[in-house]
């Protein structure tokens, strides 16, 4: 059994990022947020464009108006420049031009008097307070010098960077692929969300539960179903599962019952498995591991694949018949050429949730082809209740964080926190973090979480 810390150390260490020109595609930029920008972007713009005024005002020498505190300037108003248009004048000794927000400073000006500092008389300008040089003009270049880096490779395209994106005229972009995230559920007692339910049986929620995480993750989901504990179906699926996706999660079937198969199956397809069970609470089943890198070809076709809404959850046709099927890099007509990562997580539904937040979803933001900001991020907050553990694995309790006068508070859920229990995880924002040896956390104690970005 490993500790928490070791197993993210073992499985990021396992994750080989996205590459920078094979797994890349081109994207418009009205689309391209939450996208992972796969080259860094140059422009031939300066920014500003040109000098233009940060105010509403009059354009002036500021020789000419240095003393209007004492003894207001009177000057002559030869233009008007509103945003968008090329001045025609020249500012010489004693005139000024109007001037608006975001317009070009004519040449000869070089500071720019707000209007409220004004008094205007026909084409005359009082300057009624002294401004300072170069006041209130944005100069060109100021704020980026063209030709030098505007946005670096492996960062996410949000709000910010798609406004960036589009000021400097970038209408398309190279971002990189979505990884392809393969999920399918174990186990006899399996029923789709339509069927009816007979005694014993219960229905695939982890699926659900992973497809809303890998497609909140920006990974593209690809939903195999359900796979029944037969380890010659289930061997059929893996090997499957492996040839198609970057990364492949199972859930069920990895704990030490008649009918997990999961770890015996991987060991016969030859995999190298890492990691197989965490000193942690809930998921302590897990398994994680990696298939032999096959030969890399010069360039491989990608497989096309439908894509895969949550709706058609039974749709997607597992070739199960060929005897012949295996992880075989040419199997399905195209070239593997990195090994994938496998997660077999533990069948029940808050383990499911709680080791994808806590594992999976560092590995698919490093395949994703961000740089940076892998791992989880921990908060140190207040606890509203009394946390307990048994001090013996590390355990995660879930629960929502409130903000109160401006500080986090914790909130366990109520209720059980058996791994068994689904249902009150809903609206769960954070996980709490008992170390190993941890048994009690008092109320108004200090505690760490795990912030999820779903909330
Ligand atoms: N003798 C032991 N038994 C168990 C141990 C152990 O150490 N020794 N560990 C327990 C822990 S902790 C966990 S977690 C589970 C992990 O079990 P598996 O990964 O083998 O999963 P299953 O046996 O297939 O199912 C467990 C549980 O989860 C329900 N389940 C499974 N798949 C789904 C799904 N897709 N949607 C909803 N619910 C699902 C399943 O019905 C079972 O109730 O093992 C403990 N046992
Ligand atoms: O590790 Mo299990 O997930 O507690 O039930
Ligand atoms: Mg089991």
């Amino acid at each position: 059994m490993v500790s928490v810390s070791d197993a993210q150390a073992i499985i990021l260490n396992l994750v080989q990022p996205l590459n920078h020109q094979r797994d890349t595609e081109v994207v418009d930029l009205l689309v391209a947020d939450s996208r992972i920008l796969a080259v860094p972007v140059t422009s031939p713009l300066d920014f500003p464009h040109w000098d233009n005024s940060a105010m509403d005002g009059y354009a002036v020498r500021y020789e000419d108006v240095q003393h209007s505190s004492e003894n207001p300037a009177v000057l002559e108003i030869v233009e008007d420049i509103p945003a968008g248009y090329q001045p025609k004048s020249t500012i010489q000794p004693g005139q000024a031009a109007r001037i608006f927000t975001g317009a070009v400073i004519p040449a000869g000006a070089d500071t720019v008097v707000m209007q409220e500092k004004t008094r205007r008389e026909e084409n005359r300008v009082f300057i009624l307070d002294a401004p300072k040089p170069q006041e209130f003009v944005r100069h060109k270049a100021s704020f980026y010098q063209a030709g030098t880096q505007l946005l670096p490779a492996g960062i996410k395209l949000n709000a910010p960077e798609i406004a960036v994106l589009a000021a400097a005229q970038c209408p398309q972009l190279n971002v990189y692929r979505r990884p392809r995230v393969a999920i399918f559920s174990t186990g006899d007692e399996l029923m789709t969300v339509d069927q009816p339910l007979q005694p014993g049986q219960i229905v695939d929620s982890n699926q659900y539960a992973l497809a809303a995480l890998v497609r909140q993750s920006g990974a593209e989901p690809i939903l195999l179903g359900i796979v029944k504990d037969d380890p010659i179906v289930l061997e059929k699926v893996i090997a499957y599962a492996v040839a198609i996706a970057d990364i492949v999660l199972s859930s069920g079937g990895v704990s030490v019952g008649d009918y997990d198969y999961v770890d015996k199956i991987l060991e016969s397809l030859k995999a190298k498995i890492h990691i197989r069970s965490v000193e942690m609470r809930p998921g302590k089943p897990l398994t994680v591991a990696t298939f032999p890198t096959p030969h890399t070809p010069s360039s491989p076709p990608l497989p096309h694949l439908p894509h895969s809404p949550l709706l058609r959850l039974r749709s997607v046709q597992v070739p199960t018949t060929s005897a012949s099927l295996s992880t075989s890099p040419h199997y399905f007509g195209f070239a593997q050429y990195k090994s994938p990562l496998y997660f077999g997580l533990p069948g029940n539904p808050a383990a499911v949730l709680v080791t994808f937040w806590r594992f999976v979803l560092p590995a698919i933001k490093k395949l994703s082809g961000i740089t940076e900001g892998w791992e989880p991020v921990f908060l140190k907050v207040r606890s509203h209740h009394e946390l307990r553990s048994n001090g013996k694995r590390e355990t995660y309790l879930w629960g929502k964080l409130h903000l109160i006068d401006g500080v986090y508070e914790f909130h366990q859920a109520d209720g059980s926190q058996s791994s068994g229990n689904l249902i009150n995880l809903a609206q769960t924002n954070a996980l709490a973090v008992l170390p190993v040896g941890k048994t009690l956390i008092y109320p108004q104690e200090e505690v760490q979480v795990l912030q999820l970005s779903n909330s």
